[in-house]
């Protein structure tokens, strides 16, 4: 008999909070951001971590930038505060396709991100209380505007490559658009130039699973007294977002129709859940645990507004016009951000180096996360094409 999922974690929020321990993380303060939107987020704080040694002249930056849920911990062994290693270990450390000792590599907790940087979930400036439902809509390019500040912080002028999957690849054309000047090269992974009807509209109903959640407060639940907070909707929302991470084909073989056997204690033979619905309800409590809902519909939000040619005369006019060079990937099964994604600005962009490249995965758009040996060499070209 099918089992309800187990109640999710009792904190209001899985947000990074001051006197948490901070792992590898370090914080730099970059100062008021304007925001594209409107308005002005004070006191803008990022979680940063480094790896390697940046080159007296400053030539061996390179920066990753994280997708929708990820952080700032890309590498490194576990340590405090980071259960498991980074989330590109297989292509980032000492000897790998980004080789940390060669290169200087930085990455940095997204602004609205809940791992240290400035979001919803942080302290709002002259008030005692989080930001919450008052934190100010934030967009890829106010993100890139306060990682080029971090930039200035640590002293580098250029980075050689920026390299990003997802919503870390909207960063990385971002960077390629707004500081041709900062970028040598761009590698641009299972993402788009702008965000479609399609990404647009599942997402909506992400945040609408999350805002929907009684325990969303409008958005001021992050010091309920009850320690509640909207993680029902925070976990609808992932298996929403995971099944568009997957592809059809690889949940049948995987899973098919199979029940989930060994739910009940008292009789293990018995059949549980659809084994799909178990391994969803997984990841959902898992990431229940780890983020913050606030962040969750702020970045979400910051990816439906995306579009490289907002205030650049259109999407297309912004790729044309775009002079770094880019290595361009798409992931030849990702439902969601779909090859033609990466066509369109293969297309659009002259800047691009070598046309469309297409990653073979039975993964989806998760194979931006898991097929290293394919993206290993795609590094490589993009960080020889942004050296000095
Ligand atoms: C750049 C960034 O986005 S950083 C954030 C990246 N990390 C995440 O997004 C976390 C969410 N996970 C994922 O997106 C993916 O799991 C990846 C890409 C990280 C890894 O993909 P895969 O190696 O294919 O892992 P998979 O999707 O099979 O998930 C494995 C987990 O599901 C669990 N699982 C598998 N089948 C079942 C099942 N029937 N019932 C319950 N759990 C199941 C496994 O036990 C494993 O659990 P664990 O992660 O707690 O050890
Ligand atoms: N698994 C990734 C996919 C989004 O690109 C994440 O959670 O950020």
């Amino acid at each position: 008999m099918a089992r309800a999922l187990a109640p999710a974690a009792p904190a209001a929020t899985g947000a990074w909070r001051e006197g948490d321990p901070a792992g590898h993380r370090r914080f730099a303060d970059v100062g008021d951001l304007p925001l594209q939107l409107g308005g002005v987020l004070p006191q803008v704080r990022l979680a940063y971590e480094t790896w390697g040694t940046l080159a007296a002249d400053g030539s061996n930056a390179v920066l990753v930038e994280h997708a929708l849920t990820g952080d700032s911990h890309v590498t490194g062994d576990a340590g405090p505060g980071h259960p498991t290693a980074g989330w590109w270990s297989a292509l980032v450390g000492p000897g790998g396709a980004v080789d940390t000792d060669r290169w200087f590599v930085v990455a940095a907790n997204v602004v609205g991100g809940c791992q240290g940087s400035t979001g919803p979930s942080s302290p709002r400036p002259g008030t005692s209380r989080p930001w919450g439902s008052a934190f100010p809509r934030i967009t890829v390019a106010d993100q890139v505007a306060a990682e080029a500040r971090l930039a200035d912080t640590l002293g580098i002028t250029r980075f050689a490559a920026v390299l990003g999957g997802s919503m870390g690849g909207m960063r990385s054309l971002e960077w390629a658009a707004a500081q041709p000047d900062r970028v040598g090269a761009a590698l641009v992974l299972a993402s788009a130039a702008a965000s479609s009807a399609d990404q647009i509209g599942g997402q909506s109903a992400q945040i609408t699973a999350i805002v929907s959640d009684p325990g969303w407060r409008g958005g001021d639940y992050h010091d309920a007294p009850d320690g509640q907070g909207p993680h029902t909707g925070l976990g609808l929302a992932r298996r929403l977002a995971h099944l568009s991470y997957r592809t059809a084909a690889e949940l049948d073989v995987r899973f098919g129709r199979d029940a989930q056997f060994g739910e009940d204690p008292l009789d293990p033979a018995a059949p549980g859940r659809y084994a799909v619905q178990s391994y969803l309800d997984h990841h959902a409590d898992k990431l229940v645990r780890r983020f913050d809902a606030g962040s969750y519909v702020a970045l979400t939000d910051a990816m439906n507004t995306w579009d490289v040619g907002l205030g650049r005369g259109g999407t297309e006019a912004a790729l044309a016009a775009v002079r770094t060079p880019m290595v361009v990937v798409a992931v030849d099964s990702d439902r969601l951000y779909p090859v033609a994604d990466s066509r369109r600005i293969v297309e659009a962009a002259p800047a691009v180096v070598g046309g469309l490249r297409v990653v073979t995965s039975t993964s989806g758009h998760d194979g931006f996360l898991l097929e290293a040996d394919q993206i290993a060499p795609l590094v490589t070209e993009t960080l020889r094409l942004g050296a000095r």
